[in-house]
């Protein structure tokens, strides 16, 4: 049944012409001046600082001469939509100023848009960028990017990775046909994000999280999943699978995940109960888990997670897929923009 679910999306597509596995960094690493941007702005992530979004647009108009311009989101799905009608050869650089959210939005545009430009359409892929503007901005400290502040330098800083860059080849996860560029999970956090109040999350930030997972904990403690890694199955309350190394906003569970290699590292969670969810919560926020004997990280290129049917998958912190699910990493790469040293180029196993 899980093998008829890759229908559509990000994994049956065919790869961008010269994005494949084996690929090395060349191809992408050198510097090249981009002019021109399309910035898709959700509105709502960055509702208290758009000033930032606007001193970073006068930097690269100012001191990059750059033509900008930038599309507010009018609700959920709209940024994927942008992406996914974007002109062929129309902007240097598609930059969302938002969250980890909305950039998932526009990654799944964009992918659906690599499979139109195998066909011949686009000889390249069109570019990535981050003005990060969320509220956990994980995939921007991944990529090790400065931080977006209304103020002047900071602004500068921002800019000039969108404008100068490198160009890096991102491997992605597939969530039943469904792209993520950090985490996908199953368990306790799929529903604290499945369930947060997003009115409060817009009021008291991270907060809101550590409420809902309070709330989480006292009703439903108690579910099993079953976890399919390579062949090997075996039963947790919770799952994490990870293409980055941070989780959370800078947490750490798979310290070797790594955006560039086409592998997944699956965190397995195993104890039941609501002892044990606070136990590992402790873990992953004090950084203790590679202590823990029972926690596991399993390197993996293809995962089934079955459980109650319907249960939510989260993908980059919205919910991206229900159960059963399969997850697997792309075939092919999302070129992303970044600044001269990633986090991720930092050796395996550090911050943990
Ligand atoms: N104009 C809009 N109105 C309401 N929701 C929107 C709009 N544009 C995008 N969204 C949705 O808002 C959700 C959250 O946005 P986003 O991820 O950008 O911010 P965030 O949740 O604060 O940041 P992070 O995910 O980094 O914590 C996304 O799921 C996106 O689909």
């Amino acid at each position: 049944m899980v093998s008829t679910i890759f229908r559509h999306g990000c994994e049956t597509l065919p790869a961008w012409p010269g994005s494949g596995r084996s690929e090395s960094l060349r191809d992408y690493s050198e510097p090249q001046a981009r002019r021109r941007f399309l910035v898709i702005h959700n509105p709502v992530a960055g509702a208290r600082r758009a000033r930032r979004l606007r001193a970073v647009v006068a930097a690269l108009e100012t001191d990059f001469g750059a033509a900008v311009t930038v599309r507010a989101t009018t609700g959920p799905g709209d940024a994927e939509g942008i992406a996914r009608s974007l002109v062929p050869g129309a902007t240097d650089a598609l930059v969302v100023a938002g969250g980890d959210g909305t950039i998932n939005e526009v990654i799944n545009g964009l992918a659906t848009r690599g499979g139109l430009a195998a066909g011949g359409e686009e000889a390249v892929p069109v570019p990535l960028g981050i003005v990060p503007l969320g509220t956990a901005n994980v995939l921007a400290g991944e990529l090790g990017l400065p931080v977006a502040s209304a103020d002047a330098a900071a602004a500068r800083a921002v800019a000039e990775v969108l404008a100068r860059g490198a160009v890096r080849p991102v491997h992605l996860g597939v969530a039943n046909g469904r792209c993520f560029a950090m985490m996908a999970g199953v368990g306790l956090d799929a529903r604290v994000v499945e369930t947060v109040d997003t009115r409060l999350k817009r009021l008291i930030g991270k907060g809101a999280y550590v409420v809902e997972t309070l709330v989480q904990l006292a009703l439903r403690p108690d579910v099993r999943y079953r976890v399919t890694v390579d062949g090997l199955t075996s039963e947790v309350a919770s799952v994490i699978v990870a293409k980055g190394h941070f989780y959370g906003g800078r947490f750490v569970c798979a310290p070797e995940a790594r955006l560039e290699e086409p592998l997944l590292q699956v965190c397995l969670f195993p104890r039941p109960g609501r002892w044990n969810a606070v136990r590992y919560i402790w873990g992953v926020t004090a950084g203790r888990l590679r202590h823990f004997p029972d926690y596991r990280v399993v390197p993996a290129e293809r995962v089934v997670v079955t459980g109650p049917p319907g249960d939510a998958v989260q993908g980059d912190g919205d919910v991206v897929a229900r159960l059963p699910v399969e997850i697997a990493v792309a075939p092919w790469t999302l070129p992303v923009l970044v600044g001269p040293v990633p986090v991720s180029a930092v050796p395996a196993g550090q911050g943990g």
